[in-house]
């Protein structure tokens, strides 16, 4: 368990959260530019000191203000990356990832040279000098580095901010095998819900230096009270099982928790029994009164429309539609809303336009 309760102000902006995050996997800390995410991680990292504070990572105590205890940043077991990888430009790739490496003892390594390297696929780059490295290589390089301190707890501060769309999509594959590899906790701070989807387990939503809501992504993501319902690439994230494969269509046949009819989505075969994380936006979802057998989209589920609420286009209503135990979110218009007499309670069927399986 990592307990950060932190109490500080600069100038006008004050922080004030508690957060109780899980002891391992990746919590993600999401909220507009300015509110607060990065000095979340810096009191963490204990590169800023705030008067009134307290910090515990899985029964390590960091920070109490209250018995006077401050660790140095240096004393405590971390890897922090940032945006941009700051690597040490006279060493090769070999003497940054072994710098860190080094300084810890042979019996505390938790992760091995080779196993870095694999797991972010810098072997070939080893020799290479830091200078010539492109950014997604480098932040690769950065990340690897941060592991090989063997930390306790690993901060990532928009570790993909800094690259564009195709290199984003290159480094995000070795994100998730961290996730999946390693026993190491992330708190990663990013305002990109499509990467939030894909890596995040614990989400907390930060506004102003206050915490709006904290939880599991699942039920977090589902909740329209809190304000990423109401952006546009505002989604669901369900973990689906695989029922089958058809291989004369391609299509995946997975089963949605509750739900009764399956979701088909194309993509390459997949064992039955295997779990998948897939994402449903709310912009891919449209309601109907009836089942509309004859249309071109696969995916339909009778619903009950759990909540309606407004989105931030005027023009547009938010809706939460519970399939068994799955709840799946929807933007339609509120013309649409007020034809089909859209209210909490009522049956009908979701049509799903198209599902991204991120993992
Ligand atoms: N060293 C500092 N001195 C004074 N004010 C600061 C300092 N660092 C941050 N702030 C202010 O604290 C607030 C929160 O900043 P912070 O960097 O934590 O936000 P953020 O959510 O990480 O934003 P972004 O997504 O833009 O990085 C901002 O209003 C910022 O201007």
């Amino acid at each position: 368990m990592i307990r950060a309760r932190i109490d500080m102000t600069y100038g006008a902006f004050s922080l004030d959260v508690d957060l109780q995050l899980p002891g391992r996997g990746v919590s993600a800390l999401f909220g507009d530019s300015g509110s607060g995410k990065t000095t979340c991680l810096r009191c963490l990292a204990g590169l800023v000191k705030a008067p009134d504070a307290c910090i515990e990572v899985n029964g390590e105590v960091w920070q109490d203000s209250a018995r006077g205890i401050f660790l140095a940043p240096h004393k405590r077991a971390l890897g922090y990356v940032f945006q941009e990888a700051s690597l040490f430009e006279h060493l090769s790739v070999r003497g940054n990832l072994e710098y860190g490496w080094r300084r810890i003892k042979p019996g505390q390594r938790k992760v091995a040279l080779d196993q870095a390297c694999d797991l972010l696929g810098i072997e070939h780059l080893l020799e290479r000098q830091t200078a010539n490295l492109s950014g997604g290589e480098r932040q690769r390089v950065g990340i690897a580095r941060a592991l090989l301190t063997s930390p306790g707890l690993l901060l990532m501060d928009e570790p993909l901010a800094a690259l564009d769309s195709r290199r984003k999509a290159e480094i995000l594959p070795y994100l998730e095998r961290l996730h999946d590899e390693l026993d190491i906790p992330v708190v990663y701070v990013s305002h990109a819900q499509d990467e939030v989807a894909r890596l995040a387990d614990h989400l907390v939503v930060l506004q102003h230096g206050r915490v709006l809501g904290s939880g599991p992504l699942g039920p977090t993501l589902e909740r329209l009270d809190l304000p990423m319902a109401r952006e546009a690439d505002a989604g669901v994230v369900v973990q689906a099982t695989v029922r089958g494969y058809d291989p004369v269509y391609q299509l995946l046949s997975l089963q949605l928790p509750g739900a009764v009819e399956p979701l088909r989505v194309a993509h390459t075969p997949r064992a039955v029994g295997d779990r998948l994380r897939v994402k449903i936006q709310a912009r891919d979802v449209s309601l109907s009164l009836s089942p509309d057998e004859a249309s071109s989209i696969l995916n339909r589920f009778a619903v009950t429309v759990e909540q309606v609420s407004t989105a931030h286009n005027p023009a547009h209503v938010q809706l939460s539609l519970r399939a068994g135990e799955t709840l799946i979110l929807a933007r339609i218009t509120r013309y649409s809303a007020d034809q089909l007499g859209v209210v909490a309670g009522l049956q009908a069927w979701a049509q799903i336009k198209a599902v991204a399986v991120l993992a």
